[in-house]
């Protein structure tokens, strides 16, 4: 519970104070009810909507990791918790008949956080599509158990292996070109030394998501070891790739990771290479963007 406050302190901060000016404008401006002036059907009905509202707000924050997604679901349900809340408020404060604005803040946060939860769930949808899209790749061999990683949803090193074979049979016979983009963090051991294993486990399944999301329907992404990832990509040339490498090294960049624990952020990079098939078979491929990795490696600065 202490871990959940603080990684959602702001939100929930921003919320109650929200929540308690609303109070206080209407303690201020009317005069409480009598009790038998109280509607209590309308305070179950309107103050459980809110209570409703608030247990699904943290239901997300509780589930989702943070992004443009989660940030439109919370400020939706926000809004809707809002609108519940201060109809609730009104089943005890008289307003003075001349008071119009208590009927706006009633009303008015309702369509607005209906809109934002309508376009939260739209970027969801479109997120899920995205994952699905993936995981169908993994289902067609779900079966054989040893060729998918156990941390990560993808593909490990030889389901990689073998479907880099079909990939380059395939663009041989379409006469395509075929390229793979290697994604390796940098410095990630640090990362395992300082917050633990499962911290490190928690990272990776965050970049798998992140660099899944980042490709195309196409593509297929798998975890060629540790925490290096590689992508295949079908009908790609070499400076498409190099383009989609420079996109998934930014989208790491900008990953905004906080750790289980004390919700610190984690600054995340990764070097990235891509090569295009020539006349290799799927190992000399593969040698070829390991090598190209190291020499990225190389051009990183090292701490002393
Ligand atoms: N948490 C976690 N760590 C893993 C897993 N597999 C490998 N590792 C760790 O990943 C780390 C990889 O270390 P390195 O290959 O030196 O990579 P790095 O620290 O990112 O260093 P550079 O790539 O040179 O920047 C090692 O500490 C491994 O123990 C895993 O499944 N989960």
């Amino acid at each position: 519970m202490k871990s959940f406050l603080r990684l959602h302190t702001w939100p929930l901060v921003c919320l109650a104070i929200a929540a308690n000016l609303g109070l206080q404008l209407y303690l201020a401006t009317g005069e409480l009810k009598e009790w038998a002036q109280i509607d209590w059907m309308d305070v179950a009905g309107e103050g459980g909507s809110a209570v409703l509202a608030l247990v699904w707000l943290v239901m997300l924050l509780r589930s989702r990791p943070a992004g443009r997604v989660t940030r439109l679901l919370t400020l939706g349900l926000a809004c809707i918790f809002f609108a519940w809340w201060m109809d609730t408020l009104d089943e005890f404060v008289q307003m003075p008949q001349q008071v119009a604005w208590d009927n706006w803040l009633e009303t008015a946060p309702m369509p607005v956080g209906l809109l934002l939860l309508t376009l939260g769930i739209y970027h969801l949808n479109q997120e899920q599509r995205a994952i699905s899209q993936q995981m169908s790749k993994r289902e067609k061999l779900f079966r054989e158990h040893r060729l998918f990683d156990k941390v990560t949803p993808l593909g490990a090193a030889e389901y990689l292996r073998q479907q880099i074979q079909h990939a380059l049979a395939e663009a041989r016979e379409n006469e395509q070109p075929l390229s793979l983009v290697a994604v390796d963090l940098d410095d990630f051991d640090a990362i395992n030394r300082r917050f633990g294993q499962n911290e490190g486990d928690a990272v990776l399944q965050a970049i798998a998501q992140l660099l899944m999301l980042n490709l195309r329907r196409q593509d297929l992404l798998c975890r060629l070891a540790g925490d290096r990832f590689v992508a295949v990509l079908p009908n790609t040339g070499e400076a498409q790739a190099r383009m989609i490498a420079d996109e998934l090294q930014q989208a790491v960049a900008s990953l905004a990771h906080r750790t289980g624990q004390h919700g610190e952020r984690l600054v995340l990079r990764a070097s990235t290479a891509a090569v295009m098939a020539l006349d290799d078979d799927s190992e000399q491929l593969l040698r070829r963007l390991n090598l190209g990795l190291a020499k990225a490696k190389q051009q990183l600065p090292r701490c002393a």
